[in-house]
Order: structure tokens, then C-alpha cells, then sequence
């Protein structure tokens, strides 16, 4: 065995053992093994070589047709007592979920190899980062893990040294819908995740352990672990920000995180920098402000939509090194997905000839999957041990009417209720019906590893860990008008928004108080080269009585849903809410 962890040892060696595996590979993370790894996923069809001139080093990965999104209905909590895990989560008991997937994991690698994944989520030397090892039978895995972590000897040599790491075991299996698992013992700091390999059911360290366990992990220790992207935001007199957002899957983190603002703001010396665009993890520092890392290093992201207007900077990364999974293609064999430019594709998503008649070229959840440092904004903060101090949180989604551009939360605790409230139609990023409106508390509806009512706890519980804590907000870039188009421009003039923000953080902005928090009025958003009605922008500053009566209510059954657990402090925000707008 190649590591002194004992513990690893001999999980490594009794997985083996259940799985049958032909052989075991230690992955160490060198450009050699890069390499040839790349070389055998060509050989063996599962990636297809893009056009070398024009994506040199890009590889193409079409997935069974049933493998393009999260399960969520398949996703399990397996803590000891049922209500631990709440009504957000599926549960099933530990020893009955172990017994499951220990009977589809029993041979499944006959055959196969066994690729053994250890792995840092964060800097190699933060004192914030967690180490995980991921078993897995799948190539493809190893080539992601090895752009979305510190993967290798580098990784196993601190494992070696601390001693404690979470124990992820994934095997692609047979493919069978009916038969794939994710399964999450956070008491155990385990997960088993069997028949996908898709990104956030077979990439473990991504969803299941730096938010599921993590989460779960963050509340025992008294830290943050959130689906939260982190931007940095530098003003024209030189002051650094630092800002988290939490939206749901597919609602705009990777936008935002690498926003390019408009000219006007260029030249003024505004600057943004992207540290991460999904996952952040925070805890207070001795200043009593929240010190946050991205725990990753690569970005998974949403294809569709990525284009020289929307996201220049996310368009400059993919063009070199990167593994494009369920995109189509043009006919000179470069990458293509709706939004991207006006070109006609050759191919589709399923390897077939492009018809319309089928439905989009791409499927709407294909993904690339790309080292950070191939941003041309990733920000250099990203890689400090210490993590960036945050200033502001913010939570959002999407929402067609009702939920204003911006609003400020009275007070820490009303900012809590504001993100275990926040709700967004749903998107093709998990299976099922796209575009139904849910409560997505804090962007963590299907990631938080425990019941959401000790979570919002914990969340409130954090005044008494730390006595500078950030302003939080909500923001809603897509509020629709009555011929179904977007209000608001969104993308780099999100800007404008946070410039608001970063205002109201230094004392310098303008708010009033409204029923629902303070908001800036249309005259204190900068509108300077924007091409926007001002009755619109009005509309999106407007509170709504009658719908934000009915909003509440609907508020405080979903709270009620989530019983005793809820901390009390929830409804005494929702309460003054109320009374305000009688
Ligand atoms: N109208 C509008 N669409 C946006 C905006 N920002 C992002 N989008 C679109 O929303 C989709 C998803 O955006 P992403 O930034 O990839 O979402 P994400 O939150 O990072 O998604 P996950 O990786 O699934 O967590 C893309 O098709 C974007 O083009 C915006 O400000 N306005
Ligand atoms: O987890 C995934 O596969 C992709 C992602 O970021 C999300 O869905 O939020
Ligand atoms: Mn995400």
C-alpha cells in the first residue's frame, strides 16, 4: 500500500476486496499521469479528441442519455435518528443504506481498476482546507477531480499528516437509473455513490463532501460550509472587497463570480476578481469578520448561455485543456451549445446528426469542467491560507415577478430568514420538471447535510462566534414583464447592483427602509450608459403589499413545515415584516 495511513490502508484494501477490482492505482496528481490518462480515455471512446487548432488539449465526453443531471430523489442522509436529517433531506437508516450499497458495490470492479483519488478541498496549506480520498472505477472522474481539487501526493501527504479524511467510494456500475444511489453518512464522514457519473453524484468532492458532510461537519466546529460563488470587488480608491452569493444551480453564480463590469466602470478603476464559483467555506477570523475559501480548484459550468457577451471571462478559459461533457459540435469539430454564436452545429449531444426536431444541440445541463487558473480574473486571494474577509452575502434566484433587484437586510438575523426563505424555479441542472417555483433556502434546498432547521440555527448562532459579520442582501436578475422577457439586463451590469452594495458595506450608499428591508431607490443605482426605461427600473424597486402579504404566509407554512427545530428568532423577523406591511 502506498500510504502510511494506516486507516487508508485498510479501507483501500477491503474496497478492493467488496469490489474485486483487478487492480489499484494510486493517483499522484503529475502531468505524466495527465497525460496518459487523456491517452486511454481517447483509446477507449469515452472522450473524443475537439479540433486541436482551435481547442487544443479539449476533450469531448457524451454520457448515457439518463446520466445528465443530480438525482436528487436518489440523494439519501443516512444519520442515525430520522429527524436529524430533516424534511429537506431523504433519509435511510445507516446500517439498512451500508447493507445497499455494499451488495452493488460487492464485484462490481471485476474487470476494472481501482483508482485511489486523495484529495485537498482548499489550499494545501490553509488551515480551513479538509482533506477527502475518492475511490472510483472511472477514468473520467479522475481527469475531473484532478481540475476541481488539489488532487494527488501533494493531497495524500497532508492526509498522511493530519490523519483524518473523508472516505468517498463511487463506482459508475451498470448503468440503471433505477439502481444508482448517493448515499451520505456524515456522522461517519462517509459517502457511496453508485450508477452515475455525473458531475455532482460521481465528483465527491464537490457537492457531497464540501457541502453535504461539510455542512454538516461546519456546524459541530462553527464554521459555514455554503453553495455560495466568492467575487472580489475593487473600488476606484483602492479598497478590497470581498463578496459571497448563494443561488441555486443554474441561476447565475459563475456569471457573476466572473462579471466583467461595463466600460464606464472600467475606467473609473473598478476591478473584479473571481476566487470561486460554487462552493465556499467560512469561519470567523480573529477580527470577528467571516475569512471564506474556495474550497475548489477548477470549475464545473453550465455550458448554455456561455458567450462573448454574457461571460467573456468563462469564454476565454475554455479554448485550451478542458473536458466539455453533453455539448454538441460543429462540423469542423469544435464545441458548441445554444447561446454560444450563431452557428449552425453538425452534431448533437447524443452523437447524432444536429436536428432541430430533437430538441436543443446541447443538452441544457451540459457542463465544462476547467482548471481556476485558466481565468483570466481568477484572483490570486484564492490561493492565500488564510482566505478573503467577507463583506457582503447575498442570496438570490429566480423569480418571474414579486422579488425586487435588491434589498438589504434590517439585521443579521432578518438576513437569515431572508436566505432560508429565498425560492427559484427550478432548473435542468437536477432531473425533474424545470422551471417550477420551490423555497431554496440559502441555495442549500439540495445540499445541506442536516435538518435545515438546526441549519438556520447555526446560521444564527454565528453573532455569538463572530461580532462583524457581513450585511446580507437579495438580489433577483430575473424578473420578468408581461411578454415573458427580462427586466433587467443582467450579466455585466449586475455591476450596477453591486456597486449598491459595496456602497451600503462602506456607509456611503443610500437606503430606506421598506416593509421587506432597505432598498436603494431608482436614483441611487447608477444608470449612467444604460439603456433602460426608468418606469422599469422602478418596477423592480417596487414593493408589492398585496403579494408580499401573500409571500409571508406562504413563508410561515414552509417554516412551519420544519417544526420546533426552527430557532424562534426566524419568526420574530417574519413578525415586524408582517406588521410593517399592514
Ligand atoms: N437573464 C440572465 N441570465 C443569467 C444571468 N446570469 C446567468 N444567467 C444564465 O443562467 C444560466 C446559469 O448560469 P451559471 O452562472 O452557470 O449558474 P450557476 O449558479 O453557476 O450554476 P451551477 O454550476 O449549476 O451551480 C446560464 O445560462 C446563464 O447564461 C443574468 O444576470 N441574467
Ligand atoms: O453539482 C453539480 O453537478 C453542478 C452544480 O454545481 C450544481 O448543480 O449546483
Ligand atoms: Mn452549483
Amino acid at each position: 500500500m502506498s500510504t502510511s495511513n494506516q486507516a487508508l490502508a485498510n479501507w483501500v484494501k477491503d474496497v478492493a476486496e467488496l469490489t474485486q477490482a483487478d487492480d489499484i492505482y494510486w493517483c499522484n496528481g503529475s502531468p505524466a499521469e495527465e497525460e496518459s490518462f487523456n491517452r486511454q480515455l481517447l483509446e477507449d471512446g469515452t472522450y473524443k479528441r475537439l479540433n486541436e487548432e482551435t481547442h487544443p488539449n479539449c476533450y469531448l465526453h457524451l454520457s448515457d442519455p439518463r446520466d445528465v443531471a443530480r438525482v436528487e430523489h436518489l440523494t439519501f442522509i443516512c444519520t442515525n435518528k430520522k429527524n436529524d436529517a430533516g424534511p429537506n433531506n431523504h433519509w435511510m437508516d445507516p446500517q439498512q443504506a451500508h447493507e445497499k450499497m455494499d451488495g452493488l458495490f460487492k464485484g462490481c470492479m471485476k474487470g476494472r481498476t481501482l483508482y485511489v483519488i486523495p484529495y485537498c478541498m482548499g489550499p494545501i496549506d490553509s488551515p480551513i482546507s479538509r482533506c477527502g480520498v475518492e475511490i472510483t472505477d472511472s477514468p473520467y472522474v479522475v481527469q475531473n477531480m484532478r481540475l476541481m481539487t488539489r488532487m494527488g501526493d501533494e493531497a495524500l501527504r497532508r492526509i498522511e499528516r493530519e490523519g483524518d479524511f473523508v472516505k468517498g467510494l463511487h463506482s459508475t456500475g451498470e448503468l440503471d437509473p433505477d439502481r444508482r444511489f448517493i448515499m451520505h453518512f456524515p456522522e461517519e464522514r462517509v459517502i457511496k455513490s453508485y450508477g452515475s457519473g455525473y458531475g455532482g453524484n460521481a465528483l465527491l468532492g464537490k457537492k457531497c463532501h464540501a457541502l453535504r458532510i461539510a455542512s454538516y461537519q461546519a456546524k459541530d466546529e462553527g464554521w459555514l460550509a455554503e453553495h455560495m460563488l466568492i467575487l472580489g470587488i475593487k473600488t476606484p480608491t483602492g479598497a478590497q472587497h470581498y463578496v459571497a452569493a448563494a443561488f441555486p444551480s443554474a441561476c447565475g453564480k459563475t456569471n457573476l463570480a466572473m462579471l466583467i463590469p461595463p466600460q464606464g466602470y472600467l475606467q473609473d478603476g473598478w476591478e473584479i476578481t473571481t476566487v470561486g464559483d460554487d462552493i465556499c467555506w467560512m469561519r470567523p477570523g480573529e477580527d470577528g469578520r467571516l475569512w471564506a475559501i474556495n474550497p475548489e480548484a477548477g470549475f464545473f459550468g453550465v455550458a448554455p448561455g456561455t458567450a462573448k457577451d454574457t461571460n467573456p471571462n468563462a469564454l476565454a478559459m475554455l479554448y485550451q485543456d478542458t473536458i466539455f461533457t453533453n455539448v454538441a459540435q460543429t462540423a469542423d469539430e469544435q464545441p458548441w451549445w445554444e447561446g454560444l454564436d450563431d452557428r449552425v452545429p453538425a452534431i448533437d449531444w447524443q452523437g447524432r446528426p444536429y436536428d432541430p426536431a430533437n430538441g436543443p444541440a446541447a443538452h441544457p445541463n451540459s457542463r465544462f469542467t476547467v482548471s481556476a487558473k485558466r481565468c483570466p480574473s481568477y484572483s490570486s486571494a484564492s490561493e492565500d491560507a488564510s482566505g478573503v474577509p467577507i463583506s457582503a452575502i447575498i442570496f438570490g434566484g429566480r423569480r418571474a415577478s414579486l422579488v425586487p433587484l435588491v434589498n438589504e437586510a434590517r439585521n443579521w438575523n432578518h438576513g437569515v430568514l431572508m436566505g432560508a426563505t429565498v425560492a427559484s424555479e427550478t432548473t435542468a441542472a437536477a432531473t425533474g420538471k424545470v422551471g417550477v417555483v420551490r423555497r431554496d433556502p440559502m441555495a442549500m434546498k439540495p445540499f445541506c447535510g442536516y435538518h435545515f432547521g438546526d441549519y438556520w440555527g447555526h446560521w444564527v448562532s454565528m453573532q455569538d462566534k463572530a461580532d462583524n459579520l457581513p450585511k446580507v442582501f437579495t438580489v433577483n436578475w430575473f424578473r420578468k414583464d408581461d411578454n415573458g422577457g427580462f427586466m433587467w439586463p443582467g450579466f455585466g451590469e449586475n455591476m450596477r447592483v453591486l456597486e449598491w452594495i459595496i456602497g451600503r458595506c462602506q456607509g456611503t450608499a443610500e437606503a430606506h427602509e421598506t416593509a421587506i428591508g432597505l432598498m436603494p431607490k431608482a436614483r441611487d443605482i447608477n444608470t449612467e450608459d444604460l439603456d433602460m426605461d426608468a418606469d422599469v427600473l422602478e418596477a423592480l424597486l417596487a414593493v408589492e403589499v398585496n403579494g408580499w402579504q401573500k409571500e409571508n404566509q406562504s413563508v410561515a407554512d414552509f417554516l412551519k413545515e420544519y417544526g420546533d427545530r426552527v430557532p424562534q428568532e426566524l419568526y420574530q423577523e417574519l413578525k415586524r415584516s408582517n406588521q410593517k406591511l399592514l
